[in-house]
């Protein structure tokens, strides 16, 4: 028995004053065990404490051992090889030490000795510290799932991440209805980008979202702005969403009224531009409050004069990307009519998209209110969850060949194919049609009707193939696709990550194929650097190859390259060959005439009556001067076009 045991034999039964002898009651462990820690900091710094007790406990038994007994050399020198332990390991000085027991408010260094505090002051200085420490960890925890999730930031004040959806009822006071309606729609965690979005919008913030796709960003709008809405009112359209195609605006319009069941928000979706007229014209009721649609219609509408957008509270651009493209392709010039129109003075923001565009950005930061960036991923990178490969199938003719052979080895439906041009898309459906497979084809010269009714057999898995344009490039969310074929190679990376992007959505496994010939592999390195960071096998050779100039890509991703027609067919095939020569002698003919046009004008600018320069005048001439043999084969491909157009309509 040691003096230790002795100690606590003889005091058996007497009350210990705790507080007053807080060292003592250290020394024999009567004091309660440490206040819940919460946190692993909180822990190392009471280890670090309890390691100083411990030593001073050490010392004082120590002492207490040479008095009682001569014969405790030997655990004299363990307690002080273990003194000796302690101190090398600690992290801090005896200094440092004691100003953390001093920190944590209990205890304090006086002359070397440590006493007890009861200061009350002391004690609330423990708590804010506590407090402090706690946000402190808090914010460490969300960088480290921002980390995680990869989800980067730029803005100040931005708003804590949104880890479940019971967040929304507890800190944001969400109607319960909405709450279950994400979960009736099988949402169980938000995505990253709605864990950064949802908050960003709730707490009124404008902001530019970029996030892979597939990954959830119209649920990320359509949440917040359900809660700002609260009820319906009868005030006119209060948000406002715009999209590119017809069938992503209807999409989007469904996905509110999934998410908005039970609360009788008024949503529409403009259809046709002549009834919604009528409906949303200013002598209406006003009794609406979100509006999904088109730049294009929307425009029209209010040239009209027949839609009032003051009241719009939130205005998000969904695929902003292509809605700020300039030219024919883009909707700049309608994007600026509209913000014209949302005068109102509550309005806020919100850019979504999954590719990122620097002039996008710039424009953000020049004109939103205190913007939140959020981005998810590396930025214009492919969802992971996609398996991506190359195929060379040699020459135009090697395409349909290879789909041949990969439907006869078997695809799992449904399958989405991409062709650059609606004529393309016509041509490889009259193939394929034959092939005895459930095929058919959606592009911009299909009606309304027959578009939306392709999309819902598509869905139901009565079309196991469906052929598209650019049309269906974006935002399009057909759950089970399998396989996205690129039979055409995309003429831009951005193209090329929203195609694949059909598939693997949500996290679910998908597959995408892109044909390449010779001719292609000029423009392969940037899909071949999309697939090498998304971790697919790729040749080195691909990227190696010489990086095209930004000008270069830019004119690509404007410009259909010319291929021959795809077909089994050899007069076809001849056809289309007559059709490409028409068209390289018109652009010969339109460059030439250019040329022409520009030296005349500075020609004139030097010598006003100068003769024009023979060589051209020639050239003008013979290029004007077309062999009968190309005229006959114009007004060939013309009878053949229209044949082929009644046939595809027939179909
Ligand atoms: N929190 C969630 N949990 C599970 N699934 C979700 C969640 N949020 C959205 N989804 C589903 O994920 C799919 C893709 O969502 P959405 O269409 O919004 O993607 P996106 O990011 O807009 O894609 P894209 O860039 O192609 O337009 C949809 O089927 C949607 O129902």
């Amino acid at each position: 028995m040691d003096g230790y045991d002795l100690f606590k034999k003889l005091g058996v039964g007497v009350k210990f004053n705790v507080q007053r002898f807080q060292k003592d009651a250290e020394l024999f462990k009567l004091t309660r065990p440490a206040t819940q820690q919460q946190n692993q900091n909180e822990k190392t710094q009471i280890s670090t404490l309890k390691r100083k007790v411990s030593q001073q406990r050490d010392q004082s038994r120590k002492k207490f051992k040479e008095e009682e007994s001569e014969d405790s050399r030997s655990e004299e020198d363990e307690s002080h090889s273990e003194e000796d332990f302690a101190s090398n390991n600690s992290p801090n000085s005896d200094e440092e030490a004691e100003a953390e027991l001093q920190l944590l408010g209990n205890i304090k260094s006086q002359n070397g000795k440590i006493t007890h505090q009861p200061d009350r002051h002391k004690k609330k200085a423990a708590k804010d510290l506590s407090l402090e420490k706690r946000a402190q960890i808090q914010t460490e925890q969300l960088n480290y799932v921002k980390n995680k999730k990869r989800i980067h930031t730029h803005g100040t004040d931005i708003p804590r991440l949104l880890e479940t959806f019971d967040q929304l009822a507890h800190e944001y006071n969400v109607h319960p209805q909405i709450i279950s309606n994400i979960k009736a729609a099988g949402y169980d965690l938000p995505t990253p980008i709605q864990m950064q979005a949802i908050p960003t919008m709730l707490h009124r913030r404008e902001l530019m979202a970029c996030a892979p796709t597939g990954s959830g960003k119209t649920a990320a709008f359509i949440i917040p702005i359900l809660h700002h809405l609260k009820e319906p009112r009868n005030q006119g359209f209060r948000a406002l969403v715009l999209a590119p195609t017809r069938e992503l605006a209807k999409q989007t319009y469904r996905e509110f009224q999934k998410l908005s069941e039970g609360r009788g928000f008024r949503i529409h979706y403009i259809e046709k531009a002549s009834t919604a007229i009528k409906k949303f014209g200013p002598k209406s009721s006003q009794k609406f409050d979100i509006l999904v649609s088109t730049p294009n219609r929307l425009v029209y509408m209010l040239k009209q004069e027949c839609l009032r957008l003051h009241s719009v509270e939130w205005l998000v651009v969904d695929e902003s990307d292509k809605l700020f493209e300039e030219g024919k392709t883009g909707f700049r010039d309608q994007l600026a009519e509209i913000y014209k129109a949302c005068d109102g003075k509550s309005l806020r923001r919100a850019m979504f998209s999954a590719t990122f565009a620097f002039d996008v950005e710039e424009w953000c930061k020049l004109n939103l209110d205190n913007v939140i960036q959020a981005y998810v991923g590396a930025r214009n990178s492919a969802t992971e969850t996609i398996q991506q490969e190359l195929k060379f199938v040699g020459t135009e003719s090697g395409k349909l060949f290879a789909i041949r052979e990969i439907i006869q080895k078997g695809i799992e439906p449904p399958v989405l194919v991409f062709v650059q041009s609606k004529d393309r898309a016509k041509q490889l459906l009259k193939e394929l049609i034959y092939d005895g497979i459930n095929v058919d084809a959606i592009h911009s010269d299909r009606t309304q009707l027959q578009r939306d009714n392709v999309v819902k057999s598509f869905r139901a898995g009565k079309i196991w193939i469906m052929i598209s344009t650019e049309l269906m490039g974006r935002g399009i969310d057909f759950k089970g696709v399998n396989l996205v074929i690129n039979y055409d190679f995309p003429n831009s990376a951005i193209s090329y990550i929203h195609r694949i992007g059909r598939t693997g959505r949500a996290g679910r496994p998908g597959r995408a194929m892109t044909f390449f010939t010779e001719d292609d592999v000029v423009n392969i390195r940037s899909i071949a650097n999309i697939m090498h960071e998304a971790g697919c096998p790729v040749p080195d050779y691909m990227l190696q190859i010489k990086r095209l100039s930004k000008k270069k890509r830019k004119k690509m991703s404007k410009k259909v390259p010319r291929r021959d027609c795809i077909s089994t067919n050899l007069k076809a095939k001849r056809l289309q060959a007559a059709i490409n020569e028409r068209e390289q002698t018109k652009t010969a003919d339109r460059k030439s005439k250019k040329r022409k046009s520009s030296t005349d004008t500075s020609s004139m600018k030097d010598t006003p009556y100068k003769k024009q320069n023979p060589s051209q005048e020639s050239h003008t001439d013979s290029s004007s001067d077309m062999s009968r043999k190309a005229k006959k084969d114009r007004s060939k491909v013309r009878t053949k076009t229209k044949k082929q157009k009644k046939t595809v309509k027939l179909m």
